[in-house]
């Protein structure tokens, strides 16, 4: 499934309430364009996030199994479909998000509700996730009683020179980066962003200098610096998310970043919409577009299909997905359908190119 394929396959991570059973797939016909043949690609307890490992033979889901949370590996099949290879499961509640470096040595995952981050060594050969060779327990908390009583791990992924492993806590405001020295988690550097502010996601420009990151509880991007050598981060610039006058309950929730450097979307769950920005080449800072409504509620994360010429939103609580087009020069986003029925989706990935 090329870029040059006017039939691109995508997958759907969900709640398993209601209607859904695990993880679905989709097509995404570019020249119509339109989504179609929703069906469900494997039968799985709460698959929320998903990666894909870049060469698409593997998945790596978030699982939920009885008491007990972890990581389930599929096989991708020339025609997308899931196939099992096994899951390592550990008690206590499961992960929120996992990635995958492009080698496919390590997954690793940021577990919520334990305040942990979890390391697990990918079988050459076959693709399977071994037992987990590291786990690091977050300390602390934060400013926001209801929502930072204790460590609240949301998001770990590579670095672009996967020389660092990138941890947000959301409990206790810190970017946290870690080297992974043979399996095991050391942490390296500590960025504190401003107490109560809930970060959240984070995606890196291209440039590989600078970094953006979405909090969920201030709904704000903060452009950072990085230091690819140190691995340290710095604050440059933050902005809201959301409408000066908009004054009920927001959450911010995904980030993304194009490949060309030039923008980037974030979504907004309450205001439900994605906020698109431009990038200043050369400081990084971000000036604001544009908000798009997400025709749904709730929209938990957005995806660029791989030409990205197309976005992808996914409303968890109105279980519809939303297909844009973008427009590549000025980055706004015109709506193209959005009565894709998917229960509960979480989150949206693309086979890579
Ligand atoms: O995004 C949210 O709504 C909140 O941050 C939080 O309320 C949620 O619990 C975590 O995302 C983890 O959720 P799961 O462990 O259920 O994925």
């Amino acid at each position: 499934m090329s870029k040059s394929s006017s039939s691109l396959k995508g997958y759907v991570g969900t709640y398993t309430k209601g209607d859904s059973v695990g993880i679905y797939s989709f097509t995404l016909n570019t020249e119509i364009p339109e989504i179609k043949d929703v069906q469900v690609a494997a039968e799985l307890g709460n698959p929320t996030y998903l990666t894909i490992s870049k060469d698409n033979q593997y998945l790596y889901s978030v699982i939920k199994d009885g008491d007990k949370g972890g990581v389930a590996a599929y096989s991708i099949s020339d025609q997308g479909e899931l196939h099992l290879l096994n899951s390592q499961l550990t008690e206590g509640a499961s992960p929120c998000h996992v990635s995958i470096d492009n080698e496919k040595n390590y997954v690793v995952t940021a577990n919520y509700h334990k305040g942990t981050v979890e390391l697990y060594p990918v079988n050459k050969e076959n693709g399977s996730v071994s037992p987990s060779s590291s786990t690091v327990q977050h300390e602390g908390f934060g400013p926001n009683k209801d929502r930072q009583e204790k460590p609240h791990v949301h998001y770990s992924g590579f670095t672009p020179d996967e020389k660092y492993i990138a941890v947000i806590d959301l409990g206790i405001d810190k970017l946290i980066t870690y080297a992974n020295n043979d399996g095991v988690l050391e942490e390296v550097s500590t960025l504190s962003v401003q107490p109560g502010s809930g970060p959240r996601h984070l995606e890196f420009h291209p440039n590989g200098k600078h970094a953006y990151l979405m909090t969920e509880l201030s709904s704000e991007v903060i452009t950072l610096s990085y230091d690819s050598e140190s691995g340290t981060f710095e604050e440059i610039q933050s902005l809201s998310t959301i409408p000066a006058d908009f004054t009920e309950n927001n959450q911010g929730s995904a980030i993304h970043v194009t490949t060309d450097g030039r923008f980037v979307y974030v979504s907004n769950r309450g205001h439900n919409s994605i906020a698109v920005f431009s990038v200043n080449q050369e400081s990084g800072e971000l000036t604001f577009i544009e908000h798009t409504s997400t025709e749904g509620d709730w929209p938990r994360d957005f995806e660029l299909d791989p030409s990205e010429r197309f976005v992808v939103a996914s409303n968890q609580e109105s279980g519809n997905l939303v297909l844009y087009t973008r427009d590549e020069t000025t980055g706004k986003l015109t709506l193209i359908q959005s009565d894709i029925s998917v229960p509960f989706p979480v989150c949206v990935k693309f086979l890579n190119d």
